[in-house]
């Protein structure tokens, strides 16, 4: 982080003391957190803690159960990636990019067509993805489908950036592009991301800070702050180990979240 001193910027989103509930279940539970320009925030957490909540919260699908939510500036959203997404024949790259870009307020006629076409031409350029933006979205690859999601997510300028495992179907080649494609935009733009991942791994380098969300239970800090043993022990309520291997982070253990971390010792391996 250093470099981006975000405790000066100004903030994209304030949550104070927010609380969300759905039916029994407490996702989390006064969760105060501001979100500055440039910030890259990795959330992370075992399955059903409420990470892709957090985003809808964000997005306005989801009310709180108490507290505030403030948002400042414009959302971009990369939703999760889903198998059946790639089977459009019919719907080409800058299509979908197209959605992205709120028709009204382009205005009708020519005009307003041609500025709405610029903007979508922008936003596919910006991701490296204007030699494919014409095929058939089902003919493209997994990277170059997420690529132009991103593409869709920046027609609209936004000031924070909130994606739902964007790397998930990604080989570690386009993971990288992905990412690096992210990283750049907040440098050059100031935009905040708000990455929900299994695995921080990837993303390792860009931290800024960490959500960890456990069973209605969190943590914020910087990487060292909460992915060590003893932060992540207290907050699932049982024995993790955090070990640092080649530059990777591996975590152990967790209370009944074998999935997750199977994940993390396989990507803690792997390279
Ligand atoms: N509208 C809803 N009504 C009731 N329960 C819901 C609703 N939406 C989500 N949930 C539940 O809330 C919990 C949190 O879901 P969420 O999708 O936010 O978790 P997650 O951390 O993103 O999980 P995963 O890692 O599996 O994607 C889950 O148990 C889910 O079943």
């Amino acid at each position: 982080m250093s470099e981006h001193s975000a405790q000066h910027r100004p903030h994209v989103v304030d949550f104070t003391d927010a609380t969300l509930a759905l039916g029994e279940r407490t996702l989390w539970q006064e969760l105060t957190l501001s979100v500055h320009a440039g910030e890259f925030i990795a959330v992370l957490g075992p399955n059903g803690s409420g990470k892709t909540t957090l985003l809808r919260a964000i997005l306005g699908q989801v009310p709180l159960t108490s507290g505030s939510l403030t948002l400042h500036g414009r959302l971009g959203y990369v939703p999760q990636q889903h198998a059946d997404d790639s089977d459009s024949m019919a719907l080409r790259g800058r299509d979908l990019v197209g959605f992205g870009v709120d028709g009204a307020s382009w205005g009708i006629g020519w005009r307003g067509r041609r500025r709405r076409v610029r903007r979508v031409d922008a936003a596919i350029a910006e991701v490296g993805a204007t030699a494919y933006a014409d095929a058939p979205l089902g003919l493209l690859s997994g990277g170059e489908q997420q690529r132009l999601r991103i593409a869709q997510a920046l027609t609209n300028d936004p000031g924070i950036l909130l994606c739902d495992e964007p790397l998930s179907s990604l080989d570690l080649h386009n993971q990288r592009l992905v990412v690096d494609l992210l990283n750049a935009r907040r440098r050059s733009r100031d935009t905040a991301i708000l990455f929900v991942t299994h695995e921080i791994n990837p993303v390792l380098p860009y931290v800024d800070r960490v959500l960890y969300l456990v069973d209605g239970r969190f943590r914020i800090g910087t990487v060292a702050e909460v992915m060590n043993s003893a932060t992540l022990s207290e907050l699932y309520g049982s024995h993790v180990e955090v070990a640092e291997v080649a530059g990777r982070l591996v975590v152990i253990g967790g209370d009944g979240d074998g999935d997750h971390h199977h994940h993390c010792d396989e990507q803690g391996i792997d390279l």
